[in-house]
């Protein structure tokens, strides 16, 4: 079965071989369709690297990456980026900024409303339509940012630490809410964090990803029951989960500090 989204013996080295730093060593992952998939791991384990290189915006020094079978050579359309930062036009309003995928793509004016219409809905901001990006939250910001990259229809939803400028509460609902679309869409997202309970809410599989040099230490699949909210976590498996996910985590911080 070809796989919907694979990196293959991927390494990247930034800068020269001989001085550079080696970010990512040997990383083949295969990502199914429909699945959401968190990296996740300490701070500069390489888990941005591999996402930019999903994404087309950085090259493998090493290896190959995938989309549906084909090599990913660029920028590709069929994989949407979430950054933490919001980066919305701040001088188009909520529903311009996410009207803009179908703009792009030669949507007509009234086809542009009604998807911009209904991403706004489905992000939970009915009635923000006519308002600027500066006129919102930070929260309310990330749900535009969300919907014009939902709203753009791409194969793949790539979230880099999407929610980690976010306060804790805002940070709570966006992750449900994020959920509740990844089940009724079915997209594919792969998503980066540090955060162990952002992983275990969020993911159908985490990816344990360890640093110096950036590798994949442990695939482990998560079977919580969805959909997942704050009540998830006060289940008995809930904890276990987190025991094992830490449990790799420590391993890999532990194997690091004895080879310093
Ligand atoms: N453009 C670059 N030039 C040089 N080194 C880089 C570049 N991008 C990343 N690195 C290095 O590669 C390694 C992995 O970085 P990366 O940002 O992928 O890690 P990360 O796991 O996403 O970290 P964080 O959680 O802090 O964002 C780090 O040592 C980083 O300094």
């Amino acid at each position: 079965m070809t796989s919907f989204l694979s990196a293959r013996g991927v390494s990247k080295t930034f800068g020269n071989s001989a001085s550079g730093v080696l970010a990512l060593s040997n990383v083949s992952l295969d990502v199914r369709e429909g699945e959401f998939v968190c990296l996740l791991g300490a701070s500069g384990c390489g888990k941005s690297t591999l996402l930019n290189m999903f994404a087309g915006f950085i090259p493998p020094s090493v290896g190959e990456l995938r989309l549906r079978g084909e090599p990913i050579s660029g920028i590709d359309p069929r994989c949407g980026m979430v950054f933490q930062s919001y980066a919305l036009f701040p001088w188009k309003t909520v529903r311009e900024n996410v009207a803009f995928g179908p703009k792009m793509r030669g949507a007509g004016r009234r086809e542009r409303r009604d998807i911009a219409e209904r991403f706004i809905e489905m992000v939970g901001l009915s009635g923000f339509g006519d308002h600027y990006p500066t006129e919102l939250s930070g929260g309310m910001q990330q749900r535009v940012t969300l919907a014009r990259c939902l709203a753009a229809d791409p194969e793949v939803l790539l979230m880099d630490e999407p929610f980690a400028a976010l306060d804790a509460m805002t940070r709570e609902i966006l992750q449900e809410e994020l959920g509740r679309i990844h089940m009724r869409s079915g997209k594919t997202v792969v998503f980066v964090t540090h955060n162990i309970d952002e992983a275990l809410i969020m993911a159908d599989r985490i990816v344990v990803m360890s640093p110096r040099p950036g590798r994949i230490s442990a695939f482990i699949g998560n079977e919580l029951p969805k959909p997942r909210n704050i009540d998830t976590q006060l289940l008995p498996s809930y904890a276990r989960m987190k025991r094992e996910v830490w449990s790799h985590i420590a391993g890999d911080m532990a194997a690091m500090r004895d080879n310093n």
